[in-house]
């Protein structure tokens, strides 16, 4: 069986906080602001798969109510996805996804992106692809007041001979 998913999400940047995206922290002079540490397309990622499987979203795994998630590593938080997904049989078919950012620039960051992103899912780096653009600086990304990130993940569930 094949199940597809898709995941979007949106932080706030401000300053003092440092700017974690695809679990990579990326030199910037602001950062990404959230209940955890605010990893944008890990949650765009987790938000995807929990969709492919059905199970809603990552507020409602790990909710931002709670206090055991604040300042949360979100690569921890995908790693906890993908045990569910992995607890039902599925394998990652493919990862797209897109970061929506005027500043800072993504692309020397986004190898190692996917790297990590593929090691969490137990899958190959060819699996995950990263892309980033800006909204040339229109709307809040333009006016780097934010980031977002969307992503759309196909997982698949090998049929069993018997
Ligand atoms: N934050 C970003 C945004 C974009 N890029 C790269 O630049 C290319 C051109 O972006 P446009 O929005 O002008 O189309 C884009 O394809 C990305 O490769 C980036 O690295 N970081
Ligand atoms: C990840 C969680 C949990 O700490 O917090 P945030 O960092 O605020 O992220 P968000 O994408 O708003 O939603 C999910 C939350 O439950």
């Amino acid at each position: 069986m094949i199940r597809v998913g898709q995941g979007f999400d949106v932080h706030q940047l401000v300053e003092g906080r440092p700017c974690i995206i695809g679990g990579v922290t990326i030199p910037y002079e602001k950062g990404l602001i959230g209940h955890s540490d605010a990893d944008v397309l890990l949650h765009a990622i987790s938000d995807a798969i929990l969709g492919a499987l059905g199970l809603g979203d990552i507020g409602k795994h790990f909710p931002d109510t709670d206090p055991v998630f604040k300042d949360a590593d979100s690569l921890k938080l995908l790693e906890r996805v993908w045990e569910l997904a992995e607890e039902r049989g599925y394998k990652l078919g493919n990862i797209d996804s897109t970061i929506i950012a005027q500043k800072p620039k993504m692309a020397p960051y986004i190898p190692q992106m996917a790297e990590i992103i593929a090691k969490a899912l137990h899958a190959e780096v060819s699996q995950v692809n990263v892309k980033a653009t800006t909204t040339e600086q229109l709307g809040f990304t333009g006016r780097g007041e934010g980031i977002a990130a969307q992503s759309v993940v196909c997982l698949i569930q090998p049929v069993l001979s018997s």
